[in-house]
């Protein structure tokens, strides 16, 4: 075979003295035959495929394509040719945080929000009334299910006995403010839960992150926590705040966040308790690829021992308006032969979830379909609103109608699948019947969403 030249990846993998390194044992061949085999792949086998080979630099084009093929047949015989997608609502709750995520734009400092602060700021809160408004409104739409995540405002408390017991508490380092001191109050979780539980729309919400905060200053554990959302109406979790599950790389990008350890024992608990789950990494700024398929290893063992998640959804690093960016850290994200490689590697690692996700709202509707034709099956949702990735400088917009689902997913030749955030409830859209509308929504009547043009 001639030699092709390797392409160069973005990542800056050298510059922080990580000690988990991209080097392996095995070698590109090996990890192919077992991929092909569908034997379970090693850290070793799944570095050899991410990096086609670490006996060089760079990613090797014609290796890649053995990698996105053998992912994509993979794919065709865990689940067809069906691509799904959701009815969908983002309705985020707040902006106010002060974790400091150094890969995040979404949040704002919470001193802003204060009544006595009266300088202008960009940032947003919404009570429960508000909530609930924005969720019924959407519910009379067609859409199925809404998804909330939001920033650690210091106001939030888990209910009213967890806000006497924040009140009543003269610790400086809770990260607690009276909702009195803020021009607009969130309420509590448990009532933004109830409020956003709107006639039987399945609420996707409270990611370990948010857990953590509705916890803190108690002796509750994550299961005490999940038990009084679910009870309040929650009825999903999504598997965010993992960004990379390994401690290294949390140092540099979000030191003010949960641990890896606290990310799987609330995990645990959400399934514990009875919930559903996804699970995210996000990608393409300062790991590695041994970073990466460790984290791919530790979301594995956790299905082994949940069997609750029913997606997994690879969320390529959006960098222009970020700190990591803006102080020098990194100077893009990943690129196009990283996202594909991602996605095909995930298929293949990931043989205990189904489904894979393609984020249009990363990948723009070009990438997105490419995706799904490298291990992906499921294409997101309407989400009809959308701030954390516009707001990091992202540009692929806030919605998709059923329309465009529909011309999409056709135009590569595969099928247009409504389905419930568990997959469990799957509708087949017949391309040759307009208009399209959402119909497994409570409310879902078949009229169409949003405008064509989405
Ligand atoms: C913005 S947070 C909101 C929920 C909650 N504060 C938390 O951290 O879990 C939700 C997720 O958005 C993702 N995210 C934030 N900024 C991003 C960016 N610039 N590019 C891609 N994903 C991003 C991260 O994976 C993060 O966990
Ligand atoms: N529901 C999904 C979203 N929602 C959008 C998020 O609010 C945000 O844009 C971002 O993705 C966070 O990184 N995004 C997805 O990529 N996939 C979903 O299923
Ligand atoms: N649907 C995915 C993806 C998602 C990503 C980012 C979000 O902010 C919200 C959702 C989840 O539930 O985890
Ligand atoms: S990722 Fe979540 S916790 Fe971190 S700064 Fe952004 S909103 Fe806050």
């Amino acid at each position: 075979m001639t030699s092709v030249s390797p392409i160069r990846a973005n990542v800056p993998r050298n510059r922080f003295g990580f000690t988990h390194r991209p080097e392996t044992d095995q070698s590109f061949e090996n990890a192919v035959a077992k991929a092909r085999a569908g034997d379970r792949l090693t850290v070793a086998d799944g570095v050899e495929l991410l990096t086609t080979g670490t006996e060089q630099d760079g990613i090797d084009p014609r290796r890649k394509e053995v990698v996105l093929e053998i992912a994509d047949r993979r794919r065709e015989e865990i689940v067809g040719n069906e691509v799904t997608f959701v009815a969908n609502l983002n309705n985020n709750v707040t902006t106010a945080c002060n974790t400091g995520c150094l890969f995040c734009n979404f949040k704002d400092r919470s001193k802003q929000f204060l009544r006595d602060n009266d300088a202008a700021h960009d940032g947003f809160t919404k009570t429960p009334a508000e909530s609930r408004a924005i969720v019924a409104d959407a519910l009379d739409t067609g859409i199925y299910e809404v998804t909330s995540v939001s920033g650690l405002h210091p106001a939030f408390a888990l209910d009213e006995e967890h806000r006497e017991i924040l009140e009543g508490n003269d610790r400086g380092d809770l990260n607690y403010k009276s909702p009195e001191r803020y021009e607009k109050n969130p309420g509590t979780y448990t009532a933004q839960m109830a409020a956003m539980s709107v006639g039987d729309v399945h609420l996707h919400s409270m990611t370990p992150e948010e857990a953590y905060h509705a916890r803190r200053g108690t002796e509750w554990n994550y299961e005490e926590v999940y038990g009084r959302l679910k009870a309040a109406g929650l009825d999903s979790v999504p598997g965010t705040a993992a960004e990379i599950l390994v401690d290294e790389v949390r140092d540099v990008i979000c030191p003010g966040k949960m641990r890896t350890d606290e990310w799987m024992d609330a995990m645990e608990a959400a399934a514990d308790v009875g919930l559903s789950t996804t699970a995210t990494i996000m990608y393409g700024h300062v790991e590695n690829e041994m970073h990466r398929i460790m984290h791919l290893e530790r979301v594995r063992n956790l299905q082994d021992r949940t069997g609750v998640i029913t997606e997994f959804v690879p969320l390529s690093f959006i960098h222009p308006n970020t700190p990591l960016y803006e102080e020098g850290m990194i100077d893009a994200g990943a690129t196009t032969e990283e996202d594909e490689l991602m996605i095909a590697v995930a298929r293949l690692f990931l043989d205990n979830i189904d489904h894979i996700q393609s984020s249009w709202v990363k990948y723009g509707d070009e990438l997105g379909l490419k995706m799904l034709s490298c291990g992906a099956d499921d294409f997101m949702g309407t989400i009809l609103s959308e701030e954390i990735t516009k707001r990091a400088g992202g540009g692929y917009g806030e919605a998709r109608s059923f329309q465009k689902y529909v011309e999409m997913i056709t135009s590569i030749g595969r099928v247009p699948v409504e389905r419930s955030t568990d997959y469990t409830e799957r509708r087949r859209i017949n391309p040759t019947a307009p208009p399209f509308g959402p119909q497994l929504g409570p409310r879902a009547d078949g009229t169409p969403l949003v405008e064509h043009s989405q």
